[in-house]
């Protein structure tokens, strides 16, 4: 960039000497408000329709939120014909209010208190700008002009919601100084305290004081010293709920809302996956999330998270990005070797030890909470490293590698990826396996064999091997005893070219394929030169799976010294 900054007026911080937000912590869920179907869908390309509206809104009502803001119902015959539709086709359960938004204007009030009439509960919501900016550009006036404006229009509403009232409806108030951020606090303070005493505001019946970053432009900190001021500052504070309204503009809404949240707010509105003006509104989901991980209820219900996505994006027609915090595609995947080395050591730890608590590095949430247990946590390429390789392979197949042998088929799967230069997919890491294992079955291969146990004199047990091998055209006869048939097989095949090699490890479990339970074996040799050298035998019989193990480790090391 060249030049320009100049032209940009900064935000300039509160001054003040003691901040309290700082040593808070967040213990509680906020009241949660829904404006995905006022602002999200005011800054869509194509505004929902009513049955994508009304699709939206039952998703929220599962959610949880029981505070929705459904429309603008004096913006259009769409707005105003869903908040009937909510209303005349019993939408809306007993539990949730609709919240519906209008500028301080009397034909706009007049033709919002049509649309809510028969509704049981619902907040009325005005809003005019107080900012510094606003006043100057848009209402040229002073801060008493934009009291008055207010001020008339509570004035007018509190005086047409008493018939509604009076007819049974639980109807509350809510006002915003649109573009709060950028009022001084001092006039935000005396606008919003005339605003409650027009409205009657007591403890018995409190006023949401709706503070929005409607820009947002500055950083978190200084917007939570702006509510604990404006908090401190208010006249009769009791007889308000303070709610925040974030927008994203510098990506920074999660964080001013969790802050403000410190400073004394109660209630936040937000959009689910952050869909709203410009930049978003700030993220239910992130926020709601953020909570879960540190151990509070969020009082929200993202269990099927993909399901949520899913009508966002039918609705919306939005696109989640893939690392969007707990719901994009990428966000449980890892691709880089210390990373799933980490999952991998701390996925076995849980298992082993089973931790009551999650305890899984770079994974912030469990998977399965959000209902995403069954996508890959751990995705091969290039940047992979031996421990995602062996995941891969107890996760996806149930192959429980030795850690020994890591390395080895590591090394095996990076050929590989760096030859393809893309992501191997679970099946072709499988396939690896049993091309460089499994399928080791030459030059030597077991055409028939026997096991006899017999007991000595002294009760002790003995296996004899007897069985035919073939090297390439030729075939001979084996036979020897043990004390098991691992050691059994050995002693056979002493004597022979074969027997070049010492026993260093076996390790054998069962793996299941639907109803077919199969053994294997993982064999650990090592020849006279001191390398080792690793074979795997499957087998439905638990005696002869190490047999084929051994001979695959015999096989491929046969292979090494003459294929290279
Ligand atoms: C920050 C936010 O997201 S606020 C919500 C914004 N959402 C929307 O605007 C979506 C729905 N809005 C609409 O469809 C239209 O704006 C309507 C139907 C509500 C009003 O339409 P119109 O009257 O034709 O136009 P418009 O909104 O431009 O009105 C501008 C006039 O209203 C005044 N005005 C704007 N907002 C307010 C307000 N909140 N309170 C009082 N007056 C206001 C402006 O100063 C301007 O006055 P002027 O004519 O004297 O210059
Ligand atoms: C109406 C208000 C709350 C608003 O949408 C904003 O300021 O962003």
């Amino acid at each position: 960039m060249k030049q320009g900054f100049e032209k940009y007026i900064p935000f300039v911080p509160l001054k003040r000497a003691h901040r309290a937000w700082p040593d808070k912590e967040l213990k509680q869920a906020p009241i949660w408000c829904s404006v995905d179907l006022r602002d999200g869908n005011q800054a869509l390309i194509d505004p929902m329709n009513i049955d994508e509206k009304l699709e939206y809104f039952h998703t929220l009502v599962d959610i949880g939120v029981k505070e929705i803001e459904v429309g603008f119902p004096s913006a259009s015959e769409v707005e105003y014909e869903f908040c009937r539709t909510l209303i005349e086709g019993g939408h809306i359960p007993d539990d949730v209010t609709i919240q519906v938004l209008v500028q301080a204007r009397p034909h706009l009030i007049e033709k919002t208190f049509e649309a809510i009439e028969g509704a049981k509960h619902v907040i009325f919501h005005f809003y005019n700008s107080t900012s510094t900016l606003q006043r100057k550009v848009v209402f040229h006036t002073d801060v008493a002009g934009v009291k008055k404006i207010a001020v008339d229009a509570a004035e007018m509403i509190y005086t047409m919601a008493q018939s509604a009232i009076a007819a049974g409806m639980d109807l509350r108030y809510e006002y915003s100084p649109e573009s709060f951020m950028g009022t001084e606090m001092e006039a935000a303070a005396e606008i919003c305290a005339a605003v409650l005493d027009a409205l009657h505001a007591d403890t018995g019946h409190r006023v949401i004081l709706n503070l929005p970053t409607t820009v947002e432009n500055c950083m978190p900190n200084y917007f939570a010293d702006e509510i604990e001021t404006f908090i401190e500052l208010l006249p009769g504070r009791e007889r308000a709920i303070i709610s925040l309204h974030p927008h994203n503009d510098r990506g920074e809404g999660v964080a001013t809302a969790e802050l403000s949240l410190l400073a004394g707010a109660e209630r936040v509105e937000a959009t689910l996956f952050g869909n709203g003006e410009r930049t978003g509104n700030v993220d239910m989901v992130t926020l709601a999330l953020n909570l879960y991980t540190q151990g509070v209820d969020p009082e929200l219900d993202f269990s099927h998270i993909n399901r949520i996505r899913d009508v966002y994006e039918r609705c919306t027609k939005m696109k989640i990005g893939p690392r969007q915090p707990y719901v994009g595609e990428l966000v449980f995947t890892a691709f880089s070797g210390s990373h799933q080395d980490a999952i991998n050591k701390g996925t076995q730890y849980m298992r082993e030890q089973g931790s009551e608590y999650w305890e899984i590095p770079y994974l912030p949430i469990d998977p399965a909470d959000v209902g995403r247990e069954y996508e890959p946590i751990i995705r091969i390429n290039s940047q992979s490293g031996k421990g995602g390789a062996a995941f891969v392979m107890q996760q996806s197949f149930g192959y429980d590698l030795p850690k020994a042998m890591h390395p080895e088929f590591g090394r095996i799967v990076q050929r590989e990826t760096e030859r393809m230069g893309t992501e191997l997919q679970p099946q072709r890491i499988f396939e690896l396996f049993r091309e460089n294992y499994i399928d080791a079955t030459a030059p030597y291969q077991l055409l028939r064999h026997s096991f006899e146990e017999a007991t000595d004199e002294r009760g002790v047990s003995r296996v004899r091997f007897t069985g035919t091998l073939r090297h390439t055209d030729t075939t001979f006869e084996v036979s020897g005893t043990g004390n098991g048939p691992i050691d059994a097989f050995f002693n056979a095949i002493h004597g022979q070219k074969m027997d070049r090699f010492t026993f260093v490890d076996y390790k054998e479990h069962a793996v299941s394929n639907g109803s077919d339970s199969m053994a294997v074996a993982y064999i650990q040799l090592r020849d006279e030169a001191g390398r080792d050298v690793y074979g795997v035998g499957v087998d439905h019989n638990i005696n002869l799976a190490p047999l084929r193990g051994i001979l695959s480790a015999i096989n491929r090391a046969w292979q090494a010294r003459h294929q290279g």
